[in-house]
Parts: C-alpha cells; structure tokens; sequence
C-alpha cells in the first residue's frame, strides 16, 4: 500500500500502526532533551498524512514544527480567540463551510480589514494558527489538505512595515515545512502593485512545488478565480453563489471561540491529542460533531 492510500485509511486501522510506533520511537528519541516524553497516535498521524507515510519526513515536519514553536512563542504561546475578538469581528477571516471539489478547506483572509495600528502582525498570525490548529483535527484535511484565498484589497505601507525579514521567514516556514497541513493552493486577489516587496521577502524561502500553487489574480480575479473553486462554495463577493462573506466569517468566529478551551490545552500540550480524549468537556458536543467527526 502506497502513502496516499495509507493516508486513506482510518485512524484506528491496524495497517498504520507500525508507521505510528516507528515514528513515536524517533520522535522520543529525538526529543530526549526537549523532555517530550508522550505522542499521542492522533497528533503523530497528522505528521504521517501529511508527508504521505514517509517516516523520516514526518519526522523532519514534526521537529520543525516544534522549533518554530519554541522559536515563535508571540504567536504560538498564546491560542487565545478571545484575545483577538476585536480583529475577528471585523470579518477578517472564514473557513468556507463547504470544501472544494477535491476535498480541500477553503480558508479566505480579508487583509484589508485588519488596521495595522491596532493589531500587530504577530496577533494576525495567531488567528491563521489556531484555524490550523483546529483543522488540522479534521481526518479529511489531513487527507485533502487546504486552500488559502488572501484578498489583499486595502493593503497599505502601515501593512508592509509590520512584515520583517523574520516574519518573512516564519511565514515561508509554516507554508513549506513546519505545519503538519498539506497547503494545496494560495490566491491572491486585489494584489496592489506594491505588496511585490513584501511577497519578494518571502517567496525566495518557498520550495518550487509551494511556490507554482501560489496564483496573483490582481483585480479582476472572479473569472479566473472560478478555474480554481466552483461557484457553489464561493461567497457572492468573491464571484459565488455560496452564504456571504459576513456570515461565514460570523460562523467561523463563533466556532473559533467555542473551542478556546481546546486551544490553550494545545498550547500548552502540543503533543497530546485533545480531541479524541475521553474528556470531551474540552469542547462542546455541537462543535465535536460539526467539526471533528468528519470523514
Ligand atoms: C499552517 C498555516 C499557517 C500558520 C498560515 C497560512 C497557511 C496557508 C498555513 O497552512 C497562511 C497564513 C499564515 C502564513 C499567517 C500570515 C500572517 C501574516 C501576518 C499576514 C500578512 C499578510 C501576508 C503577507 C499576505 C500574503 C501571504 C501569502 C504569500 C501566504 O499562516
């Protein structure tokens, strides 16, 4: 059985469990000094889907992820949505409710609706980690991966100084090699002419296969847009049929407060697997069927 079809099978199957110890073994071995003594089987099938069963890849990712971690801690130390309720309000940010034809999460930012003189870009990143937290859950998108749409109308000076050649890397690094999610696709509309620079920063650090999933649409985009996601699912102000951006934004919001919880529990034990712990009290029973118990 080859990675792909591995990736297919259930959490619980026995074909994946040699996959799982091995890569436990390695892990604990590897971690002896960062005093990592648990791994969960959930948390290590998320790094084995997403590098297609190949061991010493999701070896790699998994360490990856945990210096970033360790090295971004003004992002990753604090999963809070309350702390940034004020941004979210504003629509800054959806999970479409429906994937795209193949499977994929559909993510969609509003950078424009983000003032960079009340949130800094280290809050903004926060959000994007903890809707990767959470989807990173779901089987099916750890099997299908996700796509990212960035409408970049109203982008400014005051938005180009907040992203630093460090940011710039951590950026390129959750894209390429430190997030156990498969990034499918990245969309850029309404583009301005001078968010090259800032892009210039962080493309020289994106592997090829990363970089030719990256597609600008500059202000016209609903028809090429469409090449890439159907109607069905696209809000009306992105060329679609699907609810308004508000309203998913709205929705999204709300189920990023509902799991506050489980996100500090992630916070603070990345490697365990808080979803499928018997105490379910971490989440709500709505957001558990919803969200987790998919495909
Ligand atoms: C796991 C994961 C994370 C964590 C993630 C993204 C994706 C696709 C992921 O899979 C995309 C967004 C990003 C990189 C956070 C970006 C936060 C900054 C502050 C936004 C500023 C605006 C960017 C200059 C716009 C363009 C970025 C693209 C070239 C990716 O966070």
């Amino acid at each position: 059985m080859n990675g792909p079809q591995l990736s297919e099978l259930p959490d619980d199957s026995e074909q994946l469990e040699p996959f799982v110890s091995s890569l436990r073994r390695r892990a604990l071995q590897a971690s002896e000094l960062s005093g990592v003594r648990t791994f969960s089987d959930g948390f290590l099938i998320k790094f084995l889907r997403a590098r297609d069963f190949d061991v010493e890849l999701s070896l790699k990712l998994l360490l990856n992820y945990q210096r970033w971690r360790r090295e971004s801690p003004e992002i990753s130390g604090c999963l809070s949505p309350s702390s940034v309720l004020g941004l979210l309000s504003t629509s800054y940010h959806a999970v479409l409710p429906q994937r795209d034809h193949s499977g994929s999460r559909v993510l969609v930012y509003r950078i424009g609706q983000w003032n960079p003189k009340d949130w800094s870009a280290f809050q903004v990143f926060r959000i994007s980690l903890m809707t990767s937290e959470i989807i990173s859950m779901e089987t099916q998108t750890q099997r299908r991966g996700l796509k990212a749409i960035f409408d970049l109308q109203g982008w400014s000076l005051g938005h180009a100084w907040q992203i630093n050649p460090s940011l710039a890397r951590k950026i390129s690094s959750v894209l390429s090699d430190s997030f156990p999610l498969k990034v499918r696709g990245i969309h850029l509309v309404n583009e301005p002419m001078f968010f090259r620079p800032v892009f210039a920063m962080i493309r020289p650090f994106l592997p090829d296969k990363i970089k030719q999933r990256i597609h600008m649409h500059g202000a016209d985009f609903h028809d090429t847009l469409s090449d890439f996601f159907s109607p069905d699912i696209l809000p009306p102000e992105y060329g679609g049929e699907g609810p308004g951006i508000e309203e998913v934004c709205q929705d999204w919001t709300n189920q990023l407060l509902q799991s506050e919880k489980l996100l500090q529990q992630i916070a603070a034990h990345p490697t365990a697997d808080i979803a499928s712990t018997p105490d379910s009290s971490l989440i709500s029973e709505e957001a558990q069927t919803e969200q987790f118990s998919q495909g």
